[in-house]
């Protein structure tokens, strides 16, 4: 590189770092930022030096795309930004006249540091996965801004759901009411616990007067780390402790991380002893959560504990049909069937799938129809296409016409077992991707001529009894869910 490009692209840094300082504030500059150094200019990629990896991935999580756009504006040379870890790089910066990075402030000997360090360290073993952040804005105070648009009336409530949204709305109403305190909700992955909180803080902040935080469990012990790193712990505590509603989102993610998971227990207890009110997420219920020290378990289990179940098919037609409707563009009931046939597991991938054949028809002016569902989704519903098994198909089928497993391959010819055993037969062809034979092998060594007639039988039969056509769509329906 000759001299004067590298002037100017530490020009170009030091205009992004002033930039970033007045967009993030002091605080947040001076523990994130900071501590990153200009490093090399490679082709189009420029390269950014953190001395340690938790670092580099917060950085990387919380600002990578700003700074992207901040070097893609700043230099026509800039068009990628590669994040690295360098341990010397913070000591080469001082040398060189890049905005100098502070000295690493950690106590070399103290407890506290010591504490951090183990947690700093049981994340870096984490971190070569991708960050879990909630990537909310992060802003100079404690915690993250509440998304507007989780609120309880865009929540729809059904069986699996419930009670939790009972749960919250009482909160809500009353926080720290006994009983309820703290109020611990858990489930699934992408079924509304996030969506709750954030629906309980905004109903809260409406009425105002009241102090609500809410973060990700993750994002607590960033804050608990850099706390112990800029000295400023006491500040941390206080902030904390002078909420009135504190929300902790997440928090399997402090299984392992103990000194975080203790500093979190002190937290808890303060809170609550003063009467506000906490409450927590999770995937798993307090006493499944192992992994949590048994004293923080205990604590989190003696309010309410709200499960949110797994979907069923009707809440989430419902669920589509609100998010549809608020979309303003017409998507046909038989999609929005399909999507809600398909996509069993999570909403969030629900809505993520419905927002893309709405954006795509909105995209080439065509409306929405299960052809084009098909055909825009095709990557996405591959992925959920459900794995039956010859054996599940079995059970199901003789649970529902309560003939014996063993009858699925016994020799015994009468209607009553022969019949539920085609079925199977049919279904096993329908939602495996087994052949003929291996078909016939399953239900008692028989021919693969066997299963074929079976599946044309059934077939035919559906055709003419919708009785019995019903009862194979109602298995099926229930294999593939
Ligand atoms: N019952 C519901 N009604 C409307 N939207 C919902 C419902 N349940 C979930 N969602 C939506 O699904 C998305 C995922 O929900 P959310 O982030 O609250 O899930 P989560 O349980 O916190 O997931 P994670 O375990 O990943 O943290 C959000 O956009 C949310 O609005």
């Amino acid at each position: 590189m000759a001299p004067s490009e590298t002037d100017s692209l530490k020009i170009s840094w030091l205009r992004i770092c002033e930039r970033l300082k007045s967009e993030v504030g002091d605080v947040e500059y001076r523990m994130w930022i900071q501590r990153i150094t200009l490093g090399p200019l490679d082709e189009d990629e420029i390269v950014l030096y953190l001395p340690e990896r938790f670092l580099r991935d917060w950085v990387r999580a919380q600002y990578g795309q700003r700074l992207q756009s901040l070097w893609r504006e700043e230099s026509p040379l800039v068009q990628h930004v590669e994040l690295r870890v360098d341990k010397k790089a913070q000591r080469a910066a001082s040398a060189d006249e890049t905005p100098a990075p502070s000295e690493p402030t950690m106590p070399a000997r103290s407890n506290i540091s010591i504490m951090a360090k183990e947690d700093a360290a049981a994340l870096e073993r984490e971190s070569s996965s991708p960050s879990h952040s909630t990537g909310g804005e992060v802003r100079n105070d404690l915690a993250v801004p509440l998304d507007r648009r989780f609120t309880f009336d865009n929540f729809v409530v059904g069986k699996p759901n419930e009670f939790a949204y009972a749960c919250a709305g009482r909160v809500a109403d009353h926080p720290a009411s006994p009983g309820f305190n703290p109020l611990f909700l858990y489930g699934g992955v992408g079924l509304g616990k996030t969506h709750l909180m954030h629906a309980i803080g905004l109903k809260l902040i409406s009425r105002g007067n009241i102090s609500v935080a809410y973060m990700s469990a993750e994002k607590f012990m960033y804050r608990f780390i850099a706390s112990m790193q800029s000295k400023s712990q006491m500040e941390f505590k206080e902030q904390l402790r002078s909420v009135d509603v504190l929300m902790i989102d997440d928090l399997q993610f402090l299984i392992g991380k103990n000194s975080t998971q203790e500093e979190f227990f002190h937290t808890f207890n303060a809170l609550v002893d003063a009467g506000r009110q906490i409450i927590v997420s999770a995937d798993k219920s307090p006493s499944d959560l192992s992994g949590l020290e048994d004293r923080l378990r205990t604590r989190l289990g003696c309010g309410m504990v709200a499960d949110i179940h797994a979907t069923t098919f009707e809440l989430r037609i419902s669920i589509l049909e609100a998010k549809a409707k608020a979309s303003g563009t017409p998507v046909p009931p038989k999609v929005l069937e399909y999507l809600a046939h398909k996509i069993t597991t999570n909403v969030r991938e629900l809505e993520g799938a419905l927002n893309r054949l709405i954006a795509h028809a909105d995209l080439v002016g065509r409306p929405v129809t299960l052809e084009s569902t098909q055909d825009v989704l095709k990557d996405m519903l591959k992925a959920h296409e459900r794995r039956v098994t010859i054996d599940e198909i079995q059970r199901k089928v003789a649970e529902h016409f309560n003939i014996r497993l063993t009858d699925m391959s016994s020799a015994r010819r009468a209607r009553a077992v022969a019949r539920p055993r085609q079925i199977a037969m049919f279904l096993a062809k329908q939602l495996t991707s087994r052949s003929l034979p291996e078909i016939g092998r399953k239900f008692g060594n028989r021919d693969h001529t066997t299963v074929m007639h079976a599946v044309n039988r059934v077939s035919e039969l559906m055709e003419q009894d919708p009785g019995l056509a019903e009862s194979v769509e109602l298995l099926r329906h229930m294999l593939e869910s």
